[in-house]
């Protein structure tokens, strides 16, 4: 059943001067982990807020479990908002957990059981008597899910709640975090900056760009379906190179990269392009191949039946640690970003003239944009 339904919200600022949500039409099911990302400024708050109550849309319905609660009040959603800073009181941390039941005079057996049961969940049972002041953001982090969970709200909204924290404090809270949502049959829906703690913990990602929703979707089917330039480029990079349809067979384009480049075959299913169309076709740096001149395709264990091959030579190459970079030129001029495991046993240098090979099904096709240089732009 879908927990969370906007029907196309918009919310403006500024008597309508800033569009801060565009008509957002959006479902949340219930017991999914739900992350938002998006550049800065792009509306991302402005929509938790819309959810939580704690702004009303300029236009459009918010339905919680299917109550239409548009103009009802925070309190009345089940809603519990951790925020990015902390509103964390100098009191005991079981107080601070069960601030908002005492407030509400909840009896004090239910308080204890409620404050106890929260404190558990999130690995803080030892510490109830201590005062949280000079705490570490990951102990005040699980400090702010004790009081969402011991409110008794079913929904979790964070705004970017381990954005502050060390990188590696992060990935380890994070399976807790996922753990915790799932164990207590929250839905949660979290505003971060960080791609890869989306990808790697969330069952669904929204994409949002200049107030409005992009794509809603798997991480998986989003890494690898994006249904823009945006997305793709937003959700781990992308290699563009520009081309027209040459030739069609059904769903099937043939396109001739621009200035005498490489012609590749994509398979498109949703968008339809005409003959000589002006098209962008795009491919992940991992999906890419790279060949040695002399390479022996048929001695080769694997199968590259169907590979696209063009000449290239390495102009660029680089270590991330995990990766081996290579930028590749090819005979047009146009470069290729090539990611490879750093086990990749061949070491091309500088200079070296290589065939670089790419599957059709890993290439995506896009109409070609009014402006690619702001579609590409991340900001
Ligand atoms: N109360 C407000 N009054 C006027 N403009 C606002 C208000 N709140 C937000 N905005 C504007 O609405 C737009 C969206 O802001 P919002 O904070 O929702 O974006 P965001 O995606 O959460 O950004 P960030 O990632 O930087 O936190 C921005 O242009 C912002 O300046």
């Amino acid at each position: 059943m879908p927990d969370i339904v906007l029907e196309k919200v918009r919310k403006t600022f500024d008597h309508g001067k800033v569009v801060a949500v565009s008509d957002v039409d959006l479902v949340i099911h219930e017991g999914d982990f739900v992350f938002l990302l998006g550049p800065s400024g792009c509306g991302k708050t402005t929509l938790l807020r819309t959810i939580s109550g704690l702004i009303q849309p300029t236009i459009g319905n918010v339905l919680i479990d299917g109550q239409d609660v548009t103009l009802a009040p925070p309190q009345t959603r089940g809603i519990a908002f951790v925020f990015q800073n902390f509103n964390i009181f100098p009191i005991s941390v079981f107080d601070n957990c069960t601030y908002a039941l005492n407030v509400q005079g909840f009896s004090r057996e239910y308080i204890i059981q409620q404050g106890e049961k929260a404190l558990r969940v999130v690995g803080l049972e030892e510490r109830g008597d201590e005062i949280p002041i000079g705490w570490g953001n990951g102990d005040l982090q699980r400090l702010g899910i004790a009081r969402a969970i011991c409110s008794g709200a079913k929904i979790l909204i964070m705004d970017e709640p381990l954005g502050s924290l060390d990188p590696k404090i992060g990935a380890e809270f994070r399976w807790e975090l996922r753990n915790i949502i799932k164990d207590q049959h929250l839905t949660a829906i979290q505003v971060t900056h960080n791609q890869e703690e989306a990808m790697a913990i969330g069952d669904n990602i929204i994409i949002m760009r200049d107030g409005k929703l992009l794509q809603q979707d798997t991480p998986e089917r989003l890494y690898k379906f994006p249904s823009s330039i945006f997305v793709g480029n937003f959700l781990g990079g992308l290699n563009i190179l520009e081309g027209y349809v040459s030739h069609i067979e059904g769903n099937n384009y043939s396109v001739k990269v621009r200035l005498g480049g490489p012609k590749y075959i994509v398979f498109s299913k949703n968008t339809q392009f005409r003959l000589d169309e002006n098209v962008v076709i795009a491919s992940r740096p991992e999906d890419i191949y790279l060949f040695s001149e002399d390479y022996d395709y048929k001695a080769s264990q694997a199968n590259w039946e169907g590979i696209f091959l063009a000449d290239a030579v390495i102009i660029e190459k680089y270590l991330t640690g995990k990766e081996r970079r290579f930028i590749v030129e090819l005979d047009n001029s146009d470069t290729l970003d090539v990611a490879k495991p750093e086990v990749f046993k061949y070491d091309f240098e500088i200079g070296d003239e290589v065939k670089v090979g790419i599957f059709g099904e890993d290439l995506r096709i896009f109409k070609y944009p009014k402006n690619l240089q702001k579609e590409m732009d991340l900001q």
